[in-house]
């Protein structure tokens, strides 16, 4: 093996740039040259391809974003997409991938693998919606983001008695909204990995002011639904003086956390060792500070699991 190509794809995140530098650095280290790919699987069909030097990883470590932009391009479901990527790396001598992305991105990367070309997936998203890791790269700066607005939006709930709902990404998982919700010391969050009903949102605000509180912020999964959508749906059981607030995209951006960039370098360096092995169509996680390997179909037939406890957690602490 001599060269190896990175990509970045889905939904940038912060530490992305961590972790490319951490898997062209370590290639380097190895006697490898490293190929950039820009904008995800788009550029590898059309061969935006370029070699890395280490100088082009200079600061790039506390960067968000990502340097070799990412791109949604399902036209790689299809074998003739997949057949053009090939052609390409074949083109540029390229030996193997690394492919930092979500979910979706790891179909595209075991692809890869099935045509020939060893490929290891890093867990580059902020939903934190990947099986087999117990986080992702990403997530823990997008819950800092959050926290961060949820302080800032709780000084206008307080000032002014009112219930602010603020909707939290994390495509379909609740993950995001539990850890910022519990930071910011939510009085509810909802998510869709637990049951829940207006009612007894409604109700529980009923008697937080019954008993003095002045104030509610509701922390709501994008997965459950918007938040204009659920304070509609809220005022019909009450006038709570109710706002919706959206973060969107702001979260997704920013100098990631040290502890998505010491994560995500850890897992690119461990990226290079595994196909230095000769190994593919693996997925990089981590697990009780541990770094692991499995493989993509495993991961495909499993489903990420939420940690419910921080749902329960939240019952006992707020509301009361
Ligand atoms: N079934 C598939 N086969 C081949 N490639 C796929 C497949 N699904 C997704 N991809 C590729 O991966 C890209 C990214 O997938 P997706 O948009 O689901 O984001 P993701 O990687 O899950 O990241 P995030 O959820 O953080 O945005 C797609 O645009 C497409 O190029
Ligand atoms: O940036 P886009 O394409 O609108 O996608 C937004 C989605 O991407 C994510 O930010 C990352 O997967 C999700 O949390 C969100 O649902
Ligand atoms: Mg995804």
């Amino acid at each position: 093996m001599k060269r190896i190509g990175i990509l970045t794809s889905g939904g940038d995140a912060p530490g992305m740039n961590a972790a490319v530098r951490a898997v062209a650095r370590k290639a380097m280290a190895e006697g490898l040259e490293a190929y950039g790919i820009n904008y995800g699987f788009a550029g590898l069909v059309a061969g935006d391809i370029h070699k890395i030097e280490s100088v082009d990883l200079d600061g790039v470590v506390g960067e968000g974003g990502t340097l070799l932009y990412s791109a949604r391009y399902p036209e790689f479901a299809h074998v003739e997409g997949q057949l053009k990527g090939i052609e390409q790396l074949k083109k540029f001598g390229i030996d193997a991938l690394v492919v930092i992305g979500g979910d979706g991105s790891y179909h595209g990367a075991l692809r890869l693998t099935e045509h020939g070309y060893n490929t290891i997936g890093l867990p580059g998203t902020i939903d934190n919606d990947i099986p087999f890791t117990d986080f992702t790269i990403g997530f823990d700066t997008a819950v800092n983001t959050d926290v961060e607005a949820l302080d800032r939006i709780q000084d206008t709930a307080h000032s002014h008695d009112r219930t602010f709902v603020v909707e939290v990404m994390g495509r379909g998982a609740g993950d995001v909204a539990l850890w910022a919700g519990v930071s910011a010391g939510a009085d509810e969050i909802i998510v869709p990995e637990r049951d829940w009903d207006m009612e007894s949102v409604a109700n529980k605000i009923k008697h937080n002011r019954a008993n003095g509180h002045r104030s509610n912020i509701i922390v709501l999964a994008e997965g459950v639904m918007g938040a204009d959508e659920f304070v509609e749906k809220l005022s019909q059981y009450g006038d709570f003086d109710a706002r919706a607030n959206t973060i969107g995209h702001m979260q997704r951006g920013g100098r990631p956390t040290a502890k998505d960039r010491v994560m995500a370098s850890k897992m690119g360096a461990y990226a290079i060792e595994l196909l230095l092995s000769g190994k593919g169509g693996l997925a990089v996680g981590i697990q009780h500070n541990e770094l692991v390997n499995h493989s993509m179909l495993d991961l495909f037939d499993s489903k990420h699991e939420t940690e419910a406890s921080l749902a329960k957690l939240n019952d006992e602490i707020s509301f009361n």
